[in-house]
């Protein structure tokens, strides 16, 4: 269900085309995307592998605009699948996943430049000085982004800076070690300088509720303010545990803090794991599970939309992460859709 378009005349001669939603379109949207749109997003999406486009019943739900406006690439804009070696830049698995969202009249958000993890061992074990590292890191970011520009709604310019035990401090990783905090700034405005469209993102996980972490991440946010460069937003990863999903009042909150610096926020890789072999009453838990965080974008008028990491069962990374734990999708292992998770998203936009 498309929104419709509007011609409003304004001031003598001057025509401006706006989409208006109305209240029975908001009543009759009922796939993923047409409702995050009816609900005011910018979009609903899901992560896409290269690996996985062989399958047919796989490409004809993930080209499915209905339920998908946007897509990221779960691996292919890495900096191991780019530039497995210094300055030998490859871009082949990344443009199947950016002409898929051209195709398709998707959106893409390009994930991602900076990262400590899918590192290739010449940047991880380089021990490069300062100057050299830095300069290594701003030729891949122009040279990625420059290849990109014009076709990435967003960029997860630094990915996951922040360490896991409790001290909201920065990540010993070969960026940080050798560049200091001063990193993010830079990978910031060299992403910018490249495609000064794009929306810049830090993207983490871990920091969708208030909380050391939460707190650091906003300091990221404020620091590259400080030194004068421009981020757009910040990506909560939700990689959700289901009984354990934060409520929407605690997401919601989290969200507040982090707009109330001037950035968007984006719910950027959403799945919640279950136990497996997972029983009904866990289903049922998942789907109020999912509610609840699509509840709190609704709720937050610069959350600008949701990205499922993946929209199946069959191909997503939890069982392969997170032994014992599966089933964190809308989407069974058959590309059937769980009803009940489904419906919950609809309701939730809906609400
Ligand atoms: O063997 C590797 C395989 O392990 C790798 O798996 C991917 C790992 O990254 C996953 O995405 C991340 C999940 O959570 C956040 O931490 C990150 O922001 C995401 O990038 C991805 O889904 C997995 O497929 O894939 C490549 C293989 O060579």
């Amino acid at each position: 269900m498309h929104a419709i378009t509007a011609i409003l005349a304004l001031a003598a001669g001057s025509v401006i085309a706006a989409p208006v939603d109305t209240v029975a379109e908001r009543a009759t949207a009922t796939e993923l995307n047409t409702a995050a749109k009816a609900a005011g997003k910018v979009y609903f999406g899901t992560a896409v592998d290269n690996g996985d486009l062989g399958n047919s019943q796989y490409t004809s739900e993930e080209k499915n605009t209905a339920d998908f406006g946007q897509i990221t690439p779960a691996n292919s804009m890495k900096w191991d699948a780019i530039e497995a070696s210094r300055g030998k830049f490859t871009y082949t698995q990344g443009d199947v996943i950016a002409n898929l969202a051209k195709t398709n009249g998707q959106k893409l958000r390009c994930h991602n430049l900076v990262w400590h993890n899918q590192l290739p061992s010449w940047v991880s074990s380089g021990n490069f000085d300062n100057a050299t590292l830095i300069s290594i890191m701003k030729n891949h970011i122009t040279n990625e982004v420059t290849h990109y520009k014009g076709q990435c709604y967003a960029w997860d310019v630094v990915n996951e800076a922040i360490n896991d035990d409790g001290s909201g401090t920065l990540r010993s990783d070969p960026f940080h070690n050798t560049i200091g905090p001063a990193y993010l700034p830079i990978a910031f405005a060299t992403a910018h300088a490249a495609d000064p469209s794009a929306k810049l993102y830090y993207n983490d996980y871990n920091i969708e509720t208030l909380g050391v972490k939460s707190t650091a991440a906003q300091n990221i946010v404020k620091m590259i303010k400080a030194y004068g460069a421009p981020i757009d937003g910040v990506g909560l990863q939700s990689h959700f545990v289901s009984g354990s999903t934060p409520t929407t009042a605690q997401q919601v909150a989290n969200m507040n803090a982090f707009t109330a610096l001037g950035v968007d926020v984006a719910i950027t890789e959403l799945d919640i794991r279950v136990k497996t072999p997972e029983t009904s009453a866990e289903l049922t838990q998942q789907a109020t599970d999912y509610s609840s965080t699509i509840k709190a974008c609704k709720q937050v008028s610069r959350c600008v939309g949701v990205t499922l990491w993946d929209w199946n069962d069959k191909n997503s990374w939890v069982p392969g992460t997170f032994p014992g734990y599966g089933a964190a999708t809308p989407w069974d292992t058959n590309f059937q859709k769980k009803t009940a998770v489904y419906n919950a998203i609809i309701s939730a936009w809906q609400s």
